[in-house]
């Protein structure tokens, strides 16, 4: 049945995308359900009290346990996952995003300023598995932008939420390379040719040139992944080459 997202954050009308397009489609056919929250509903302060200031000292603000703990109490089912985003976080990858797609659902926990007290996560670590990921090395004002990216990145991968199953088979990073160029009508356009072999019908020798493109495209961009291979993911000559 539908897989669950539940996100707790201070701005909760940043997450209205989520309700767009190729998600609302999945909510509407039964396969996705979204819950935003606002963390503010957990505060028991007149003014709502969500920071206050580091200990330690140090700029900026830090956002208070105690809302987190009634938020989560109320809003995380028992063992799932919680995700926490943060630039100090290990790096998300396609490879958790599909693990993270097997499972019934994730709980979001958007930190904003300089970011949640940390006993947040670990106190949250014990009715669950607590993931704190960096979505890249540059950062945010805050966690909302990177939940809609990995909501994104998760949600395609549940069966049914994508149309064809194979465009999503063949992605970049889904074998652990880059994927190569992609060309559609016309032939030639403004003076560039589609490279022949994509037009010759020879099966083999496209498959052949696909994969030459994608060694070739990894290579150049991003050699980190190469290195990364398992040892047989490259024939001898792919890897002489
Ligand atoms: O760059 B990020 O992924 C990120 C995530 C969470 C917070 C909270 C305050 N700044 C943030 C940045």
């Amino acid at each position: 049945d539908a897989f669950r997202i539940d996100v707790v954050t201070i701005f909760p009308e940043y997450l209205a995308p989520l309700r767009q397009s190729l998600l609302g489609k999945a909510i509407e056919r039964g396969l996705l359900s979204v819950g935003v929250h606002d963390l503010r509903e957990w505060t028991d302060d007149v003014h709502r009290t969500v920071d206050d200031a580091p200990y330690g000292g140090g700029p900026g603000m830090v956002l208070k346990p105690e809302p987190w703990g009634r938020a989560l109490e109320a809003v995380r089912p028992p063992g799932t996952r919680l995700v926490v985003p943060t630039p100090a976080g290990r790096p998300f990858t396609q490879r958790m995003a599909a693990e993270w797609a097997t499972e019934p659902g994730l709980v979001f926990a958007c930190g904003r300023y300089e970011g949640i007290d940390q006993r947040v996560a670990d106190w949250a670590a014990g009715a669950g598995p607590v993931s704190e990921v960096s979505i890249g090395d540059y950062v945010l004002a805050g966690g909302e932008s990177a939940v809609l990216v990995m909501t994104e990145a998760v949600t395609r991968l549940i069966p049914g939420v994508v149309g064809n199953r194979e465009s999503v088979e063949f992605d970049s990073h889904a074998d652990g390379l880059l994927e190569g160029p992609s060309y559609t009508r016309p032939a030639t356009w403004r003076g560039h040719e589609v490279p022949a072999v994509l037009l010759s019908g020879d099966h083999a020798g496209i498959a052949r040139w696909r994969r030459a493109e994608s060694l070739r495209r990894t290579a150049a961009r991003r050699p980190d992944l190469l290195s990364a291979l398992p040892g047989d993911a490259l024939t001898d000559a792919e890897r002489a080459a």
